[in-house]
């Protein structure tokens, strides 16, 4: 189902008092899928902010959910406050953050490059951010430059967690806390139990006021068992469980690879079938140029041609190159033209550092339980040698947003 035009949507948040006697609505500054943004100033103390009205209740819940367990993240946006209305619309008061990687690379483009030492900084604030997802079962599967907001002096942060696939699945977490751990198929290292537990602490609140929303609509499954419990029960229940796996077996396969840094491999078909926003996965890059000569970004027109692609430099999927991937759901489903002669890495990366080629060696990698975390690359020795990453605030930003048209991809600078 795609979004209606934004020029078609109702324009509810300027009906809606118990915001506007909040916030003075300044401007529309951006839209997507699912969302309106604007520029808004709080009466009480003149900050601006920005105000996202998103038009869809799971996109909603999901970047509200994300959004807080995140709360701490430097490189994620801030999530002031929020206000439903009708359990339909949610408005978010984001921090206002004016510009985005999207506008730097187009305002670079016309300026004469990126430095690699602002391209290094770049990379390791995005790796911060999505390390913190991942520390959180936080995945975000929509990153992209016009998602990674950047700040007046240089700060990155990851926004747009929209379509975001969290630890908590919605309908998982106000079932019962042994589902969810269940679901979650909790295994490997103890911190990565820790945090999770952590983060079941603070998705209580958020769980019990959508239980009771649920209920009131008659949603809610009747198994629900949260409601019957108070929180400290809740709590003692979690420890136990905590205790329980910290006993067994640690090898256990698991859904969510601690801070696996592959966010943009996420999604298998079987997902995107399900998805409802299965719609805006590839529609901005459907204008691309097969073969530019340029050097500019040739990315695929979805996500199966992407896989193609991949599949042409790194040759195709087999248990050689990935132990298990047969055994995975959608395996023998789509088939790839076979590649005897893949065209290899090295070839792609002409005229780039040894270390450059392996980093993307170490993101590139078709088996996950090998691919470098978002955490570990950040100690990747690409950062440690010359030209260094440039400090935070020597980046140069954009003053304004630049009205960068986000179906030209492939336009980008390398
Ligand atoms: N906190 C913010 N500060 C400033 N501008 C923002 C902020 N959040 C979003 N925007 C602007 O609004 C645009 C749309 O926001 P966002 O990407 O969150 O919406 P969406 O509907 O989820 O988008 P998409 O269709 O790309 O998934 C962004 O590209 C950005 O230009």
């Amino acid at each position: 189902m795609d979004p209606p035009p934004p020029s078609s949507r109702s324009w509810s948040i300027y009906g809606r008092s118990e915001i506007t006697q909040r916030y003075e609505i300044l401007e529309r500054i951006g839209y997507g899928a699912y969302a309106d943004v604007y520029r808004a100033r709080r009466r009480s103390d003149g900050v601006v902010v920005a105000l996202k009205e998103v038009h869809d209740h799971d996109s909603s819940f999901r970047e509200i959910d994300a959004l807080q367990i995140l709360q701490d993240a430097p490189h994620v946006v801030d999530l002031l406050e929020y206000f439903w209305q009708d359990d339909k619309d949610a408005v978010l008061v984001l921090e206002f953050v004016p510009t985005d990687l999207a506008s730097v690379i187009c305002d670079a483009k016309r300026g004469g490059g990126i430095a690699v030492g602002e391209v290094k900084r770049c990379m390791l604030q995005i790796l911060r951010g999505v390390g913190a997802c991942h520390r959180n079962a936080v995945v975000h599967r929509d990153l992209k430059p016009s998602n990674l907001l950047i700040s007046a002096e240089g700060v990155l942060k990851l926004a747009d967690f929209g379509q975001v696939s969290s630890g908590i699945p919605s309908q998982v977490v106000v079932t019962s806390c042994q589902g969810y751990f269940r679901k979650l198929d909790l295994s490997q290292r103890t911190v990565v139990r820790i945090n999770k537990v952590q983060r079941m602490r603070h998705g209580y609140h958020n769980s019990l006021q959508r239980c009771r929303r649920e209920t009131s609509h008659g949603q809610m499954d009747p198994k629900t068992r949260l409601l019957s419990i108070n929180e400290d029960e809740y709590l003692r229940e979690l420890d136990g469980l905590k205790a329980n796996y910290a006993m067994e077996d640690t090898d256990k396969e698991m859904s969510l690879q601690d801070c696996d840094a592959s966010c943009l491999a996420t999604c298998s078909t079987g997902d995107v079938e399900d998805d409802p926003f299965k719609g805006s996965y590839t529609y901005e890059f459907l204008e691309v140029e097969e073969d530019d000569e340029s050097g500019a970004l040739t990315p695929g027109i979805s996500d199966i041609d992407q896989l193609g692609k991949i599949i042409s430099v790194l040759g195709g999927l087999t248990e050689e190159t990935w132990t298990g991937c047969s055994k995975l759901p959608d395996y023998n489903k789509i088939f790839f033209s076979k590649v005897d002669n893949p065209i290899g890495l090295e070839a792609c990366l002409q005229n780039r550092s040894a270390a450059e080629v392996n980093l993307v060696r170490r993101l590139l990698c078709y088996d996950p339980a090998s691919r470098v975390s978002a955490v570990d690359l950040l100690q990747d020795r690409y950062f440690a040698e010359e030209p260094l990453p440039a400090p935070v605030d020597e980046l140069r930003v954009p003053s304004i947003k630049d009205g960068h048209d986000e179906s030209s991809p492939g336009e980008w600078a390398d």
